[in-house]
């Protein structure tokens, strides 16, 4: 504890949703709340948090009981903070107006409701003068949202590259050190507490989808929405596609990729997230287990690696007790924080005109002109390919492995497609997007 007293006019700080995160935010408020106060400069004063239950026993939190109540809407007109972890559109988004209504900055964790209506919420901010901070909405306890849009804002941000769900890359990284399929990973996932019992926010991308909204959103100074990303999850990702990336010198992740289109090309992003093979070497590709990780690529910066949990009571509270002490901080010393940005209002471009490279695994007759017109068929989709690679399985058959050279998503798709319908082709037996480079 810090020996520095503060004095003065209390910050008033209401808590709504005392569930995984709201618990250890709880907790280290009450606990740390010396340190916390020296560090804002006024003493910090939990004055309620709003739960859906009163009965339910919270006697392991130190939080004096006094202090909970169910009407959420009332306590959020008493306070000069408000910390929303209750998750979900509605009521959160409701509770979040009417606190930024009656003067009060906010801070929230909640990604599902940024993604889908954050331009009413920034909007709503300006209108009050207050703020509004979500450091823990992407890869939690990762400061990643602060450096974007503050440490890198005199730079150019050209790509993101996140690995920002910890369920999926802990199913992918299992299923590439055991060999299983996914839905045996899925359940012990699951039976280890990793997995949600219904798990669909994860595997089919939605969570990440709308991490990757906002991360492009403030990467790119561009509003850009959850239905705006491209979203493909990893219930498609077989044993066979793990073990073609092994083969490759690859590691299977799902990533959310938000990009500036290059040189000399029309400008405009790309934000997207499907299962894509990284190389080995690459520095997201040690990320293991639960973890996340944030690549960023800015024009004079370079390239930084931000690594961490993603998930979790206390690592999601770290981050946003840090950006309570941040709003609190302004509430002191008068201001705000920056807000959102969108001027330069860039098109979102759709998946179909994103550049991207495939891998291709192919069974095909083992007979002369076979290769030549697999060839044919890439050649007509105007798809260089990088690298080709042909083993012979039986007498008669070969497995063919295609690695393309960068095209657009739509004419590589299509490629996949007229491969699928050649009569030399037995089947197509894996297809996976690679990144990394
Ligand atoms: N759990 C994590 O690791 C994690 C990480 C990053 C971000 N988040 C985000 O944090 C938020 C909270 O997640 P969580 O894991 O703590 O969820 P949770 O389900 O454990 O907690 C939410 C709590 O809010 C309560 N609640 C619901 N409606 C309410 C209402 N009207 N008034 C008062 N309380 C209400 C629920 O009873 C529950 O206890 C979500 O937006 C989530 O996306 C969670
Ligand atoms: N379900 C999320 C929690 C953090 O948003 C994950 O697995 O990463
Ligand atoms: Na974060």
């Amino acid at each position: 504890m810090s020996g520095k007293q503060v004095t003065g006019d209390p910050i008033r700080v209401a808590l709504l949703g005392c569930g995984v995160v709201g618990s250890s935010v709880a907790t280290m408020l009450t606990t740390h709340a010396d340190d916390l106060s020296a560090r804002v400069g006024a003493p910090l004063e939990l004055v309620g948090v709003a739960v859906r239950r009163l009965d339910k026993d919270r006697s392991d939190l130190p939080v004096d009981p006094a202090l909970f109540t169910t009407d959420a809407a009332d306590l959020v007109t008493k306070a000069d903070v408000v910390i929303e972890v209750i998750g979900g559109i509605d009521p959160a988004r409701d509770l979040i107006l009417s606190a930024m209504k009656h003067g009060a900055s906010v801070v929230t964790a909640n990604k599902a409701l940024l993604a889908e209506d954050g331009p009413t919420l920034y909007a709503a901010a300006d209108t009050a003068g207050v703020d509004l901070y979500y450091e823990a909405a992407v890869a939690g306890a990762i400061p990643i949202l602060r450096p974007i849009r503050e440490s890198l804002a005199g730079d150019d941000v050209r790509r993101v590259l996140g690995i920002v769900n910890g369920t999926t890359n802990f199913v992918l990284d299992q299923m590439d050190t055991s060999g299983a399929g996914l839905q045996e990973v899925v359940e012990e996932a699951q039976a280890l507490g990793y997995a949600e019992a219904d798990p669909t926010a994860d595997v089919e991308g939605f969570d990440a989808a709308a991490k990757a909204a906002i991360l492009a959103s403030l990467a790119f100074h561009t509003r850009v929405s959850g239905a705006q990303v491209h979203r493909e999850g990893i219930t498609e990702v077989t044993a066979a596609d793990i073990q073609a990336a092994k083969d490759m010198g690859c590691v299977v992740k799902l990533l959310a990729i938000c990009e500036r289109s290059g040189e000399g090309v029309e400008e405009g992003i790309s934000v997207r997230v499907h299962p894509a093979m990284i190389p080995r070497s690459h520095p997201l590709a040690s990320v293991r287990d639960a973890y996340n990780a944030v690549f960023v690529e800015a024009s004079a910066a370079g390239r930084l690696m931000f690594y961490g949990k993603g998930a979790g009571g206390d690592p999601t509270a770290s981050a946003v007790l840090g950006d309570v002490v941040a709003v609190a901080r302004h509430k002191v010393g008068g201001g705000r924080g920056p807000g959102e940005s969108a001027y330069a209002d860039l098109p979102v471009r759709d998946m179909g005109q994103s550049l991207t490279r495939y891998h291709i695994s192919i069974d095909v007759a083992d007979l002369p002109g076979v290769l030549a017109q697999v060839a044919t068929v890439f050649a007509a989709h105007d798809v260089s390919i990088e690298t080709v690679r042909q083993q012979v399985t039986t007498g008669s058959r070969a497995n063919l492995i295609v690695v393309t050279h960068q095209a657009p998503d739509r004419a590589l798709a299509a490629t996949v497609e007229a491969l699928a319908e050649l009569p030399i082709v037995d089947a197509v037996t894996s297809v996976m997007r690679v990144e990394g480079e």
